[in-house]
């Protein structure tokens, strides 16, 4: 993939000159990614309005955006969003509700390969979490190594509110982040937290008022790494999540097959359709 290269003033920092790197081969303009030229760090912002739901070609631009970054040998990544409100709404039911089969396995394997490369990521991560963050944008956010959210969201995974199973995948990462028997409970209960209940069990690391300061408090974070060699932090951890990617490696097809049975069940099928509709009548009452 080819990137255009501008230097403008960014909305994040006021008048900090960045690298606006803007994904050429993205005919949707999905991502945006800005390089601080300070510090070295990228900033990834998704973009797909109005609530960044992840639909095959998002997932997709996320994974080569890590892979790019990585080649690029960055710094350290923040991942956020380019909405005021919303971090990620998580997946696109739409992907899930009378699929095409065959773009149904192609979604789930996007959606691995996503979760693959940033969990695992060598470079440092840290999510900015500037809005509501349900299912699979908190999914993204713990796979990222530290979490700044702003006040007077929610995040959690919330897919047995609405009949489904997490797929593990979905659990893994929440389940390395928060004690175990805080991760169960909460999935049962398919609980949303508030940004201040998230920080007293730990799912996020830190609150701020704005998103600059969250931005401050993110690049803060990635600093703590400067002095650490790049190849022993990245080795070290992998040492903590590689047996989480092999499992995920290995058990691919299994992850793959399993899924797509669920998800094409008559009564899965039925409440995604109801859920759909009580999103879309949401605001109506
Ligand atoms: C062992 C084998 C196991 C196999 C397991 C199999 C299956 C499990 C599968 C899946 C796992 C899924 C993880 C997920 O991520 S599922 C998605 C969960 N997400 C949510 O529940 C979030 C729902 N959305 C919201 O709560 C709000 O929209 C939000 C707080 C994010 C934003 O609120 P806001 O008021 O700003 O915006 P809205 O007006 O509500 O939404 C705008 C627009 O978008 C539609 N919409 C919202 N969320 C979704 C969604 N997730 N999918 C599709 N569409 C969505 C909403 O209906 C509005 O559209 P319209 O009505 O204006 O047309």
């Amino acid at each position: 993939m080819f990137f255009q290269i501008t230097k403008a003033a960014t909305p994040l920092t006021g008048c900090r000159r960045q690298l606006i790197l803007r994904s050429l081969s993205s005919s949707t303009n999905n991502i945006q990614i800005e390089v601080d030229n300070k510090t070295g760090f990228a900033t990834v912002s998704m973009n797909r309005p109005p609530v960044n739901l992840l639909n095959l070609e998002l997932i997709n631009s996320l994974t080569r955006s890590m892979k790019e970054m990585e080649q690029n040998k960055s710094r350290g990544i923040i991942l956020t969003s380019t909405s005021n409100s919303v971090f990620s709404g998580g997946l696109d039911i739409k992907e899930l509700y009378r699929p095409d089969v065959q773009r149904l396995r192609e979604f789930w394997t996007a959606f691995q390969d996503m979760w693959l490369a940033w969990y695992g990521s060598a470079v440092p991560t840290a999510a900015l979490i500037n809005g509501h963050s349900p299912a699979g944008g908190c999914v993204l956010a713990t796979c990222c190594e530290y979490r700044v959210m702003l006040p007077k969201f929610t995040i959690g995974l919330n897919e047995a509110k609405f009949g489904l199973v997490p797929p593990p995948v979905v659990r893994i990462s929440f389940k390395n982040v928060l004690p175990l028997r805080i991760a169960e409970l909460a999935l049962c209960q398919g609980k949303l937290f508030t940004s201040n209940d998230a920080l007293n069990i730990g799912l996020i690391d830190e609150l701020a008022k704005t998103k600059e300061e969250g931005y401050e408090k993110c690049v803060k974070f990635l600093q703590t790494f400067r002095k650490v060699d790049p190849v022993a932090r990245s080795l070290t951890k992998q040492q903590f999540r590689g047996k989480d990617l092999d499992d995920l490696r290995k058990g691919k097809q299994k992850d793959l097959n399993d899924f797509v049975e669920h998800v094409t069940q008559d009564d899965i099928q039925m409440r995604l359709g109801l859920y759909l509709e009580q999103l879309h009548n949401r605001k109506k009452k």
